[in-house]
């Protein structure tokens, strides 16, 4: 999607983060960052840049009175917004000794942080990968100026994401949560240029109730989006109705596995590699029906998995595991509106317990993750601060 096309939806230009310094971050004006680079708060930047070797080419950096915003030349989803790493730490200011209850930590490089003897609430012993996400630059936040906006650098980013995989491989698969993220679906109606033919459509997870009910996920999605675009209806993958959760979990893997890899590709280790799967977030942290500290968190020998004691009604869920949504390409967690600003602050900015905030497993294994904020979601947020060390991690 180009610029103008941006314009044609209205989407507004980056919003400040709250506290964003008295200047504006001069995004018209990038520096280059990397090597040797200066700022105007020393040398900080370009040691980051040094480290990790995170920031080249394809990324320009602006510091303006302490403010650090990195533009990412990268999708135009993320023109109009405002990008931040998410709690970067270059590798020199690793913490030491951190707790040990916060059990295993796998660092990006393969070393692992004191494993402690702590199983983690409710984790049944199999620890987490937790890292800092200090060498990879598959994560984004883009925060917008409405939610209106977050729709419409939503329909990009997905319309990118189908064109891309039509032309590589013929086929798009979508996968859809349930909950407040079907708000943001609607400008992905009639926008041009979609082979919506090719589009196969999944779901995250599932309320296990029958397909007319109000709780039920596919008839949100029906509703909102489904019923008024032309995709195939036998490339609308539900997970079924009327079924025992157990059996209504197998069922969907079966679904998946049937798929042809044309379709449905799979990673080295044999889990599908969806295009797309968009996230909401609970305010619990939750993502998808994987609740907090719940034993579904650390399944890592099954794809799709029943819940029969969903803290969030109702009780009976279906729901993708973390090791396939971590296969996928493209990750997109979307958080709206105030409701959501203390929960996305605490996801964002505060290292948790590993299973305490399911959302902070969400961490891609070769993709790429990217948030979708609108202002009042994103109210809470220190993205200001987020290049400085003293700051983060907090828990330091
Ligand atoms: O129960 C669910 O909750 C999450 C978050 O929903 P939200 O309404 O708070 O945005 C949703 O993503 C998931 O698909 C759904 O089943």
């Amino acid at each position: 999607m180009t610029a103008s096309a941006f314009a044609r939806f209205g989407v507004s230009c980056a919003a400040q983060p709250r506290g964003a310094g008295r200047q504006t971050p001069g995004l018209a004006k990038p520096r280059q960052v990397g090597r040797g680079a200066t700022s105007n708060n020393g040398t900080a930047l370009a040691d980051l840049a040094q480290e990790n070797g995170a920031v080249n080419g394809a990324v320009n950096g602006v510091q303006n009175e302490g403010v650090a915003q990195i533009a990412v030349n990268g999708s135009s989803a993320e023109k109009g917004a405002t990008i931040s790493r998410i709690n970067y730490i270059p590798r020199s200011r690793w913490p030491k000794g951190i707790p040990p209850v916060m059990g295993a930590h796998l660092m990006p490089s393969g070393e692992v942080a004191p494993v402690s003897t702590s199983k983690g609430a409710g984790l049944g012993g199999i620890p987490h990968k937790f890292f800092y996400p200090d060498e990879k630059d598959n994560y984004s936040v883009l925060q917008f100026g409405s939610p209106a906006a977050v729709g419409s650098g939503l329909a990009s980013y997905v319309q990118e994401a189908s064109a891309a995989a039509i032309k590589e491989r013929g086929a798009f698969t979508l996968v859809l949560s349930g909950g407040s993220l079907f708000k943001a679906l609607s400008p992905l109606i009639g926008l041009p240029g979609l082979d919506l033919s090719k589009w196969h459509v999944f779901f995250v997870d599932e309320r296990n109730v029958p397909h007319s009910s109000p709780d039920s996920n596919f008839k949100g999605a029906n509703e909102v989006l489904l019923s008024k675009v032309a995709i195939p209806r036998e490339q609308i993958y539900a997970i079924k109705e009327h079924l025992p959760v157990k059996e209504a979990a197998t069922e969907y893997a079966g679904q998946l596995l049937r798929l042809e890899e044309t379709v449905l590709p799979r990673n080295a280790e044999g889990l599908p590699v969806f295009d797309v799967i968009l996230l909401g977030l609970g305010p619990d942290g939750h993502v998808a029906s994987l609740f907090p500290n719940r034993s579904q968190l650390a399944a890592t020998d099954a794809w799709v998995l029943p819940v029969e004691n969903s803290p969030k009604p109702p009780p009976e869920r279906i729901t993708f595991s973390l090791p396939l949504i971590n296969s996928a390409k493209q990750i997109g967690l979307v958080a709206m509106g105030e409701g959501k600003a203390e929960i996305v602050q605490r996801v964002l900015e505060v290292q948790s317990l590993p299973g305490a905030l399911p959302a902070q497993l969400v961490r891609p294994t070769a993709g790429s993750l990217t948030w979708f904020l609108d202002v009042a979601s994103a109210q809470n947020l220190s993205m200001h601060k987020w290049e400085s060390s003293k700051d983060f991690p907090r828990s330091t």
